[in-house]
């Protein structure tokens, strides 16, 4: 089984809350990050929450519990396209981070060493680019589609691509001991990002199910079904995300096969129109829906979850 703890859950607008999770394989203490949006807030959360029982301070000195999950409980990290809202904490914690690999696709590398690690945005704490590289982090890009081994971790990694309004975004496919998850960066429908992205993911994942090796998936639904095609800027909605399902239900063996899957919904976008609450009528917009059966979830941020 994998255990989940959500450290960020929103698609924006606020810095303390953004999108990341944290997952590792029972038995095993070391996490992978996916996404770094928030990590610093969210470990604070999650402690609050209860959700890191065996970080004591005792064995967290000399550091907090907090800085001990930080810098030792998380092993490395995947980050599935380089926006602000998905890379924040892994910027803003790097002084105090040590030596870990980030694995992301090879477009994400360029931009991290550009863009972020360059000396003018943040000091470089990555391994290549300009100028001194204070070598705190190591910027892997497996090719998609291989398999690689995520950290030191008992868990595998598999990056396939996926379409987000241009930006070149992508999916994590974990494994271990014959289970899976699957972690989705931020992506638009295929009819509306005119991509086969998605349809090549459920040909993967649908054998999987068929197995009863897919553990869950975390995915998003950035906007209410009221969200125009032409604003959708590569997201899903509702509509959107349960029509692709369909998709995948049909490579899953067809009708009553995703029954009881479990499936995380990430990265809602907040709303500064007062009265409007975004998360219940997405929540509300998917179960009207849920011809499938699934099991939509709602992580909060520190939630942890167990699949
Ligand atoms: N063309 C655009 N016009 C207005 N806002 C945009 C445009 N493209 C991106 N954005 C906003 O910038 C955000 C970047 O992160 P997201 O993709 O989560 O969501 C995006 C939108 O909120």
């Amino acid at each position: 089984s994998f255990d989940v703890v959500a450290l960020g859950t929103q698609g924006g607008l606020s810095g303390d809350n953004l999108t990341s999770y944290l997952i590792r394989t029972e038995g095993d203490a070391r996490y992978i990050a996916l996404d770094a949006g928030s990590t610093l807030p969210g470990i604070a959360k999650g402690i609050e929450k209860g959700s890191f029982p065996d970080v004591t301070p005792e064995k967290a000195a000399p550091l907090t519990p907090q800085g001990y999950i930080f810098r030792e409980q998380i092993n490395a990290y995947f980050i599935s396209h380089p926006h602000l809202d998905h890379v924040a904490g892994l910027i803003l914690g790097s002084p105090d981070d040590k030596k870990k690999t980030i694995y992301t696709l090879a477009d994400s590398a360029n931009t991290l060493h550009n863009h972020y690690f360059n000396w003018k945005s943040w000091p470089n704490f990555s391994d290549a680019g300009n100028g001194e590289r204070l070598g705190t982090y190591r910027i892997n890009s497996p090719r998609v589609g291989q398999t690689f081994t995520l950290g030191v971790t008992p868990m595998r990694g598999v990056i396939y691509p996926l379409s987000h309004n241009g930006t070149a975004s992508s999916m994590l496919l974990i494994s271990a001991r014959g289970e899976s998850f699957a972690y989705f960066g931020d992506t638009g429908a295929d009819a509306v990002e005119r991509s086969k992205n998605l349809d090549a993911i459920w040909r993967v994942l649908g054998p999987l199910i068929q197995q009863k090796a897919l553990k869950g998936m975390i995915i998003e639904t950035s906007y209410d079904d009221a969200q125009p095609d032409n604003k959708l800027l590569g997201h899903l909605t509702p509509k959107l995300l349960l029509s692709e399902l369909t998709q995948l239900e049909k490579y899953s063996g067809g009708a009553g096969s995703l029954k009881d899957l479990p499936i995380v919904i990430s990265h809602i976008k907040p709303t500064l129109v007062a009265g409007k609450d975004p998360q219940a009528l997405i929540q509300q917009q998917l179960s009207a829906g849920n011809s499938l059966g699934v099991k939509f979830m709602f992580m909060q941020q520190g939630d942890k979850a167990v699949f």
